[in-house]
Formats: structure tokens, C-alpha cells, sequence
């Protein structure tokens, strides 16, 4: 952009600036602004109810925002001439005509969308289900129907894929599939944006994560950074059945005890060998003696906190 006036948009950058979905009495979307970028996966994470699908259906023209807007590469998803070329969507477990054979669910598709009918038979192959290509719909597991749901999505070729729990019903050798092939065609450069419940999971895939909570922007960033950023770092996890006397006798090293409900303390502000030589010095007998790095669960956790997603 030479105007000076509109910021360049690039190519497969998702940009979400002031979305906002008032529901009757409810504001599902509030004010939402941040961008995803191109050959990254970015994580779109938030507790149960935070708006996250809401958000993906303004993204592709399903629900109308009440305020603000969704671009893809600078274009509104309504006004892209070609959209199965552009942005690909896994919404929900994917749904076909019962009777139909997965290759033909993929031709019909193909066919309304004026795409070449070859290209059922190699998004098959992309997702591993070309052995399963002439088995009805009917006889597919959830995790094949999953995989369906990304051929689909994949059939145009798109530079920007969109995937709403695409790991839901999935086995673990489905989810390590998943991870293996979003991270792939992030490498080719796409712009993958995929939300999810499984922390650890989105810990393994994502580069960046995008955190909701209320409908509101918690954090976003790199994975790293937004772990980095919480004031609490590392803490110590000790077993003992002394835990009295260790807490008393920790009090002089300004260290901040809580006691974890399944049973471990949970140590701040000291390192693990501190905490050993202070239980030796106090007499004190440990069975465990860990160091916790923060995860992106517990960053999950303490930036959601008491902002329930069930509204
Ligand atoms: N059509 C609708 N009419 C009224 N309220 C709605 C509608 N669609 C969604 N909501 C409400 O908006 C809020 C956000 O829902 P949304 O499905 O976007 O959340 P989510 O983050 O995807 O949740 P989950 O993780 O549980 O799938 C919820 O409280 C939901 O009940």
C-alpha cells in the first residue's frame, strides 16, 4: 500500500479487528482484535462458551458480526470470488449423505464448487484415506470422518485453513497424525488457525496462541513468549509427610507454599536445591522433589481464572 492510509495486508493474514456478536442477551464476541499469520500455526484457545466458535463462523460469513470486521489476506470472506481457492474450513465432524462413498462425497463438492474432479482422489491421499476412498460414509469411524472433513477443506487448495476441535474423537495415533500434517502445510507456508481444548496438545502444534475468555482478548503471541510472560516461573513440587514443619521451616527463605489438593506442595520464589537443603537442615524426609516449568495449561489456567466461559 503506497496510501499511507490503510496498513498492507499480506497474503493468508488473518486479521479479526473489533468483532463483536451481540446475542439477545449476551455479548458473545466483545470487541476482539488480533492477527494470524502465514506459515505459522496459531492456537485459538478459550474455556468452554468464550466465543471461539462464534469468532471462526464470522470469519467465513456464517453468523453476521453485530460490529467490527474479519478479513483473510485484506478480503472479507463474503467477498471472495473463488473461497474454496482461499480458506478451507473444518467446522464440526464432517457430515455426508450416509449412502455415499467418501471419494463421491469429495466429487460432489468439487463439483458444485467448479473444481477439478481429480482432486477428491488426492486430498484422500493427503488425509491417509485412499484405502478407505470407496467405503460409505455410514462405516467411517469419527476419526475417519475427521480426516474427511479435512479433505473437503483441502480440495481447493487453500492458503489459509480454518479448524474448529479438529482433533475432537480422534486416537492418539490420529492426534500425532493431525499435528504432523497442520504443522506441513504451515511449512508450505499456509496459514493454519485451530482451536482446541487440548493444551498439551496445542503445546506440541502451536506456534503462536490466540487466548479468549468472555468473548475478550486474554493474550496473544508466540507460544513461548505468552508462557515467558507469566510472573510466575518455575516451581518446586515436593511429597513429604512432614509438610508442616517444611513449610515452617521454608517461611525464612520467603518462599510461598501452597498446598496442591492431590497432595504435593507447591513451592515459588526457591530453587529445588534450596528446598533440599532446607528439608535436610529441618530433619525433614522428601519423596518427591521436582521442578515444575510453567506449561501452557497452567498459563491457560491463571490467565482464564474466574472467567468462566459458561455464560
Ligand atoms: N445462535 C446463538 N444464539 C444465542 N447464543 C449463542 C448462539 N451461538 C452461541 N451462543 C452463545 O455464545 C457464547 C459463545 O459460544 P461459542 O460456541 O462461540 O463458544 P466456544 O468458545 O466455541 O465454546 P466451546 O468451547 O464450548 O465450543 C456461548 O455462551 C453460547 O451459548
Amino acid at each position: 500500500m503506497t496510501d499511507g492510509q490503510r496498513s498492507p495486508t499480506v497474503d493468508g493474514q488473518i486479521v479479526v479487528s473489533g468483532l463483536t456478536k451481540q446475542y439477545r442477551n449476551l455479548r458473545a464476541v466483545d470487541n476482539l482484535s488480533f492477527t494470524v499469520e502465514p506459515g505459522r500455526v496459531t492456537g485459538f484457545l478459550g474455556p468452554n462458551g468464550a466465543g471461539k466458535t462464534t469468532t471462526l463462523r464470522m470469519l467465513l460469513n456464517l453468523v453476521t458480526p453485530t460490529a467490527g470486521t474479519a478479513t483473510v489476506g485484506g478480503h472479507r470472506y463474503a467477498d471472495l470470488t473463488d473461497p474454496l481457492r482461499h480458506v478451507g474450513a473444518v467446522l464440526e465432524a464432517s457430515s455426508a449423505h450416509k449412502g455415499r462413498t467418501g471419494i463421491n462425497h469429495l466429487r460432489v463438492i468439487c463439483a458444485a464448487a467448479g473444481l477439478p474432479k481429480q482432486r477428491a482422489a488426492e486430498a484422500l491421499e493427503m488425509v491417509g484415506l485412499a484405502p478407505a476412498a470407496k467405503r460409505r460414509f455410514k462405516g467411517y469411524s469419527l476419526g475417519m470422518k475427521q480426516r474427511l472433513g479435512i479433505a473437503a477443506a483441502m480440495l481447493g487448495d487453500p492458503r489459509v485453513l480454518i479448524l474448529d476441535e479438529p482433533a475432537n474423537g480422534l486416537d492418539p495415533e490420529g492426534i500425532r497424525w493431525m499435528r504432523g500434517f497442520l504443522k506441513s502445510l504451515a511449512s508450505q507456508g499456509r496459514t493454519v488457525l485451530v482451536s482446541s481444548h487440548l493444551l498439551s496438545e496445542m503445546q506440541l502444534l502451536a506456534d503462536d496462541v490466540v487466548i479468549i475468555a468472555a468473548g475478550r482478548l486474554v493474550r496473544q503471541g508466540p507460544v513461548d513468549r505468552v508462557i515467558g510472560s507469566m510472573a510466575q516461573g518455575a516451581r518446586v513440587r515436593v511429597r513429604t509427610p512432614n509438610a508442616e514443619a517444611l513449610t515452617t521451616a521454608l517461611a525464612t527463605e520467603s518462599a510461598t507454599v501452597e498446598a496442591d489438593p492431590t497432595g504435593p506442595l507447591l513451592i515459588s520464589g526457591v530453587d529445588a536445591p534450596t528446598v533440599g537443603r532446607v528439608a535436610l537442615a529441618a530433619g525433614v524426609e522428601l519423596h518427591e522433589l521436582t521442578t515444575e516449568r510453567p506449561d501452557l495449561e497452567r498459563v491457560f489456567l491463571e490467565l482464564t481464572a474466574g472467567k468462566a466461559g459458561i455464560r
